[in-house]
């Protein structure tokens, strides 16, 4: 099944009215502080289920109607019992104890609808990979070693499953059940990990997983989509809507479709790309801003010397298929053909994503046969990568995260690799400022300097040396986050569906450089500009700029909305262009580190030299980072005009944020709320 557009739809309009679920599951870590029936966060004094034979209950209700509405689900689906049976989350990984819960549920749904289980590979319309995610059908030639063990958690917890219902029933739970005995327990858990999604809240956190109806369920994925969604309760869902889209494959209206669960959130579909009659809508099911894949060899006595001649037997060795398209194997069974992932040569995107500079080769990035070194040296980065967000988020550690991902983005890293000859040939490599572990460095690095910078004004915030530290943590945390937002829409002028990403990066790097400009330690500067001086008026004094009142009247008219989003996004990309340089030296002024080695964050024509010719990656920094220094003293120099101009760049990205933030989830989305809301405060 696959689902089509009914219309012409231009960019950024709904395609559906709000689409109720099938049945919802609150994750574990969310079950004490968010209702288990319509996810709304608890009151301080929250209801249990009703009929309430045990004190001891593990979901919570906001209101006694939801209570009344969702606790005879919760005991006649045997949720209640299989939290007694296994009280502490069963599996880490896939599938976990809430999917578990939420295939209960499904079942009882099913059941009390009537839905015929015969056919254990399409269950009340949904299809279920049963036989592919079981391993009953002859996989395909990807041949990972986690697949016998997802297989082997889906059928252990199938059988948790169908012991719950066992319990319920009064039926002895100490028995060995045959695999007959839970196919279907185990068929619609495979349904939910094929059409489950994470249903998040305004905040962007993900509170649980929910299957939604055949008008969403039937949507196919692509890494290029054309469609994104959002999540609205009944009350926040907007104008009732026809539905714009329908399922190919029976030309029957998806309206006829629906959900079960009375209240819980809704998703509405939007479409972030103009869509065209009849073409197919998608949306896509992992992170577009992950690379296509990376094919690692792992025989460990495969011998380098026949993968230097190229002479190899691909039975011989197996292949691990990892990043985009391992992941929607690994969930979903399929390879991804779409556009994207079939482009040959490769998408600049994917290109990008992957690339590694090689310092010594005189040429900028692999040649093809030089994947499997390619693919080891990015183990080690992702390693890097990794232990670095662990002394972040696991040891609290903003500082150490910090240096270890300067080191890892500027230092030039030596792969050793065996020649036909037996000699070694040591390689210097560097990562590519677009690469996908550059981005979550960007990305990790934006946040751990504002830690870091919170963390020494909570020290003491009067001490000037404190201050000092922590200005300097706040530019290059704004620094960051414009290089991670100039750096995603470069690569969205050629993928428009990051757009999504996009949105939150141009809203946080407005959000980052707004707080810089607030910091109090500019009224000791010489010149430094007093803040109640600055105010809106010093954003339209760019004067080439209509974004502001473009905002307030974001498509509410009839005009040509693909090319007002064009026109808008120029715009923009002219402001930020003329404004960046005029701040960009003074942000990364002190400390050095990688930000020296930017020369703009915004128009990265600067890579091209780098990639073109790799000898002059360094020389080419180098005279950059004289130049911005130089205007970074410049800046010093005038801090009145650096912190209006700081200020404008603010103005705009938030700007540009919300506006994209509204195409992808419509003019009542959180983000744009949150931004109007910065905004009256600097009005
Ligand atoms: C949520 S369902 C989408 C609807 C599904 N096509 C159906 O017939 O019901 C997800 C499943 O659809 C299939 N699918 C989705 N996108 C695909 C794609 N781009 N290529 C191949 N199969 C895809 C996979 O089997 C996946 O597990």
């Amino acid at each position: 099944m696959e689902v089509r557009a009914k219309e012409e739809i231009p960019i950024g309009q709904d395609l559906t009215p709000p689409i109720p679920p099938l049945s919802l599951s609150l994750h574990h870590s969310t079950l004490l502080s968010h209702c288990s029936s319509c996810f709304s966060p608890l009151p301080s004094s929250p209801f249990s289920p009703t009929n309430n034979p045990s004190p001891n209950h593990f979901i919570r209700y906001c209101s006694l109607q939801c209570s009344s509405l969702d606790s005879p689900l919760h005991f006649s689906s045997s949720e209640f019992h299989f939290f007694h049976l296994f009280p502490q989350p069963l599996y880490t990984t896939s599938p976990t104890s809430t999917d578990l819960r939420l295939s209960l549920r499904l079942i009882h749904r099913f059941q009390e609808a009537n839905v015929s289980f015969s056919s254990l590979e399409r269950i009340g319309g949904l299809v279920t990979n049963f036989k592919k995610l079981t391993l009953l059908e002859e996989q395909q030639y990807y041949n990972d070693d986690d697949e016998g063990e997802i297989s082997g958690r889906i059928l252990e917890g199938a059988k948790a499953t169908a012991v719950a219902r066992r319990m319920r029933d009064g039926l002895d739970t100490n028995v060995e059940l045959s695999a007959a005995e839970y196919a279907v327990e185990a068929a619609v858990l495979c349904l939910v990990l094929t059409n489950s999604v994470e249903v998040h809240d305004k905040d962007g956190r993900s509170l649980g997983v929910g299957v939604y109806d055949l008008a969403f369920s039937y949507i196919n994925h692509s890494c290029s989509p054309n469609a994104s969604y959002r999540f609205c309760t009944a009350f926040d869902c907007g104008g009732e809507l026809e539905f714009r889209i329908c399922p190919a494959a029976s030309g029957t209206d998806a309206a006829g479709t629906e959900g079960s669960e009375a209240c819980g959130p809704r998703i509405v579909l939007r479409s972030i790309k103009a869509i065209q009659k009849s073409e197919e809508v998608l949306i896509t099911y992992t992170d577009l801003l992950q690379p296509k894949d990376l094919v690692k060899l792992f025989r460990s006595f495969m011998s380098l010397e026949i993968l230097w001649r190229g002479d190899v037997d691909s039975s011989e060795f197996i292949f691990l298929v990892v990043m985009r398209q391992s992941e929607l194997w690994s969930k979903y069974r399929f390879s991804c053909c779409c556009k994207r992932c079939k482009a040959m040569p490769t998408s600049y995107i994917d290109h990008c994503l992957q690339e590694i500079l090689f310092l010594n080769l005189g040429c900028s990035s692999m040649a093809s046969g030089d994947h499997f070194y390619g693919d080891r040296v990015m183990e080690r980065l992702a390693d890097c990568l990794d232990d670095a967000i662990n002394d972040f988020l696991s040891f609290s550690n903003p500082k150490c995260c910090c240096e270890k991902l300067e080191i890892l983005l500027t230092q030039d890293h030596v792969d050793v690799v065996l020649t036909p000859n037996g000699e070694n040939l040591h390689r210097l490599f560097r990562l590519h400022p677009l690469h996908h572990v550059s981005l979550q460095a960007y990305m990790t690095l934006a946040s751990a300097y504002k830690v870091s910078e919170s963390d020494l004004l909570a020290l003491d915030s009067e001490c000037d040396k404190h201050q000092n530290d922590a200005f300097r943590m706040s530019r290059k945390s704004a620094a960051y986050s414009l290089l991670l937002a100039g750096a995603t829409h470069h690569l969205f002028e050629s993928e428009s569906s990051l757009v999504v990403p996009l949105s939150n990066f141009w809203m946080t790097a407005g959000e980052t450089l707004l707080s810089l400009v607030k910091s109090s330690i500019w009224n000791s500067f010489p010149k430094g500009r007093h803040i109640e001086e600055i105010s809106f008026s010093s954003c339209q004094s760019c004067g080439k700029c209509t974004l502001l009142d473009r905002i307030r009247v974001t498509f509410t008219n009839s005009r040509d909305r693909n090319a007002e989003f064009a026109e808008v996004t120029s715009q923009f990309l002219n402001c930020v262009t003329d404004i960046t340089p005029k701040i960009w030296g003074f942000i990364i002024e002190e400390g050095g580190g990688y930000l020296k080695e930017v020369v703009d964050p915004i128009n990265l024509r600067w890579l091209e030299s780098r990639t073109s010719s790799v000898t002059h990656f360094g020389t080419h920094a180098t005279s950059g980072n004289a130049k911005e220094t130089d205007s970074g003293f410049k800046a010093v120099q005038h801090h009145r005009e650096t912190r209006v101009n700081l200020f404008q760049l603010s103005i705009h990205c938030l700007l540009y944020g919300a506006f994209l933030s509204t195409i992808c989830f419509g003019p009542h989305s959180p983000l744009t709320f949150k931004v109007e809301n910065l905004l009256s405060h600097e009005g």
